[in-house]
């Protein structure tokens, strides 16, 4: 499926920003299009991509039985993709060293750099990247504690921006290392 042309601004990988000069036509609602006008899954929910479907289509695909979450071995959508990638990220701080070498340091810098300019969500990745270029924002990478409260950081930063409540980082090791004081972990 595509949506092509579609009159919206919408930005690439490396940055760019291409404007379709053929008549505006609106992508369905909480859809987001990559560069090449088609649907980005990993950029959209599944709710709004199975209405897209739907709507596309006149009937949902294969309608067996009623379906209203897609089946857990489908291609991910932002959700899942982001549960999954704040998984390893804050996972990584948890299992830091807590002073890191310089070798460390520097792989981590460049790891996060790399994630941050292939993450398949383009809009995220490139909201992630404007965050991390404001001073003070750069990543902290010296040892565990400063890495894992950076993280936590860049994460309430997507938390707020998507509504969400803001997550209390001193409880960052709780939830991604020792598990919870009230034992329901162990
Ligand atoms: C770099 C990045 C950028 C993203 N940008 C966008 C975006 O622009 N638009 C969009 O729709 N989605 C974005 N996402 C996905 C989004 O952050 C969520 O992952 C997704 O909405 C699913 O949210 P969730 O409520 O299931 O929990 P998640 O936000 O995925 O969190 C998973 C678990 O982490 C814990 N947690 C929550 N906050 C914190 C924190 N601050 N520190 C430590 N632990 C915490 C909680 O226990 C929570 O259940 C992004 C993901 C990443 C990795």
């Amino acid at each position: 499926m595509s949506f092509p042309s579609s009159g919206l601004v919408s930005s690439s990988r490396d940055d760019t920003v291409t404007r379709h000069d053929a008549p505006p036509k609106q992508p369905p609602p909480g859809v987001v299009l990559d560069k090449d006008g088609k649907p980005c899954r990993t950029c959209t929910s599944s709710a709004a991509w199975m209405a897209m479907m739907k709507s596309s289509t006149g009937k949902t695909t294969k309608p067996v039985v009623p379906i209203t979450t897609p089946a857990s071995d489908c291609p991910p959508d932002v959700e899942e993709l982001g549960r999954s990638t704040w998984t390893l990220l804050h996972s990584i701080a948890a299992t830091y060293p807590e002073n890191a070498p310089p070798e460390t340091q520097s792989i981590t810098k460049q790891f996060i750099s790399t994630f941050s300019k292939l993450y398949p969500c383009w809009v995220c990745a490139d909201d992630f990247r404007a965050w991390m270029a404001k001073p003070g924002n750069e990543p902290k990478v010296k040892g565990q504690e400063e890495l894992g409260q950076w993280m936590c950081q860049a994460h309430n930063v997507v938390n707020v921006k998507l509504g969400k409540p803001e997550f209390n980082c001193n409880l960052w090791k709780q939830r991604w290392k020792d598990g919870w004081d009230d034992g329901r972990c162990d």
